[in-house]
């Protein structure tokens, strides 16, 4: 439940000022670059002439992502690692299992007894060994990255991260509070960026009009050189298509629970003190009241000429109020840098059959078969 109390307000300002603040997305740039730098490298090596190839963008950006993660989190990468409470050494890939893909998973899990509220008492005891294991798993793994770490800063050695302001001086968190927040910081770099670009470098793929007019305002604004972070100030058309794109495949379809404190209104209903509210976020962005056709994807929408926060609040894709999205600008930053670049690069046709793969899997709308796409190189 999203409450707002003393332990949430130290929090967010260790958040903001470790992590996700102005000045902390500014030191973190250079991992930023080197990331998109890999991902395209890693593009521009499974092609070998002026033809089309077959490419997944997901392989080789998740792992970019998740590596973008740690250096952010725990101030160096991790190829594998010994833990010992679980007695072995753990490739990327199975790190990534345990604290991205397990916990969204562990997250809808359906209970039966949710639909039979009369037989709680029943014990659901395959569901709750289920959630301890991976529970103790995720927890061993993150408290021997902390560990490790924390021996370099205790000695001294300048490394400038999320868990170095975490436990610096005057802090007072304990070992459980440090493991969540370390492990948060991991899962939330890791996951709603790469499904936020997935779709929207799936939709540019299968509009090509859209990806030529995105083309089109890149060679207007960078000329030949590289996109940098500077230039997406002067690519409304860019930031156009990450809100459509956050509109339309939202990958926080709901959002936390709202504690109603006093009697309200809310779209002319009558809301009771008292009440927990949830609320449905691709409901309300797919609400036909509101867009033209809002069963296509049309970046237009979002070309008003308002300003970037107005465009933004025009979905609540990034939720609303005090607890809004604290990352909202390290996802569009990054996002938009890898779309640019990937389209200043190549030119993106969807594989055949691709256009009708947008089933969804997990909490977080994830694209359920990974997208696949033809691409060539633009120098050919
Ligand atoms: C496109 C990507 C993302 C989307 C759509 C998204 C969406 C959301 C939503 C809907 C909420 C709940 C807001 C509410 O309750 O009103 C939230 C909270 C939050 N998000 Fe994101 N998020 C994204 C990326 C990120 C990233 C990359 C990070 C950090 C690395 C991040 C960190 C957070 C944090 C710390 C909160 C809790 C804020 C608070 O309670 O004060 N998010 N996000």
């Amino acid at each position: 439940m999203s409450d707002y109390g003393d332990y949430y307000k130290m929090v967010k300002r260790y958040v903001l000022s470790g992590i996700l603040g102005t000045n902390a997305q500014k030191r973190n740039r250079h991992h930023r670059d080197t990331m998109i730098k890999n991902v395209v490298s890693h593009l521009y090596s499974k092609i070998k002439d002026e033809d089309f190839y077959l490419v997944e963008l997901r392989e080789p950006f998740q792992s970019e992502l998740f590596q973008l993660a740690f250096k952010q989190s725990l101030g160096k990468n991790v190829e594998s690692v010994y833990v010992e409470e679980l007695g072995v050494t753990l490739t990327k890939e199975e790190m990534f299992q345990i604290l991205v893909t397990d916990p969204m998973m562990g997250a809808i899990e359906v209970d039966w007894r949710d639909f039979f509220p009369y037989l709680r008492w029943v014990p659901n005891k395959s569901m709750e060994l289920k959630i301890q294991h991976m529970e103790m798993r995720k927890r061993a793994l993150v408290k021997n990255l902390i560990e490790e770490q924390r021996l370099h800063i205790t000695r001294g050695e300048e490394i400038s991260c999320y868990l170095d302001c975490l436990v610096s001086d005057g802090n007072t968190l304990t070992d459980e509070q440090l493991i969540a927040l370390v492990w948060e910081s991991i899962i939330e770099t890791s996951d709603t960026t790469l499904i936020t670009t997935e779709w929207a470098m799936y939709e540019l793929a299968k509009n090509p009009s859209c990806q030529d007019r995105l083309y089109q305002d890149l060679r207007k604004v960078c000329g030949s050189k590289h996109i940098t972070e500077e230039d997406l100030q002067h690519l409304p058309y860019l930031s156009a298509v990450f809100h459509e794109t956050l509109r339309f495949h939202s990958p926080v379809p709901i959002i936390p629970p709202r504690h109603v404190h006093e009697a309200t209104q809310l779209g002319g209903y009558d809301v009771p003190a008292g009440t927990d509210i949830i609320i449905n976020l691709y409901a309300c962005n797919m609400d036909k009241n509101d867009w033209e056709e809002p069963g296509d994807w049309k970046p237009d929408r979002f070309l008003s000429g308002e300003d970037e926060h107005a465009e933004m609040n025009k979905t609540m894709s990034f939720g609303a109020g005090k607890r809004k999205c604290a990352g909202s600008a390290q996802a569009m930053l990054i996002s938009c840098m890898t779309v640019g670049r990937l389209v200043q690069e190549f030119h993106w046709k969807l594989k055949e059959g691709e256009e009708e793969n947008t089933d969804t899997v997990q909490l977080t709308n994830h694209k359920l078969y990974p997208l696949q796409a033809y691409i060539r190189s633009r120098c050919a």
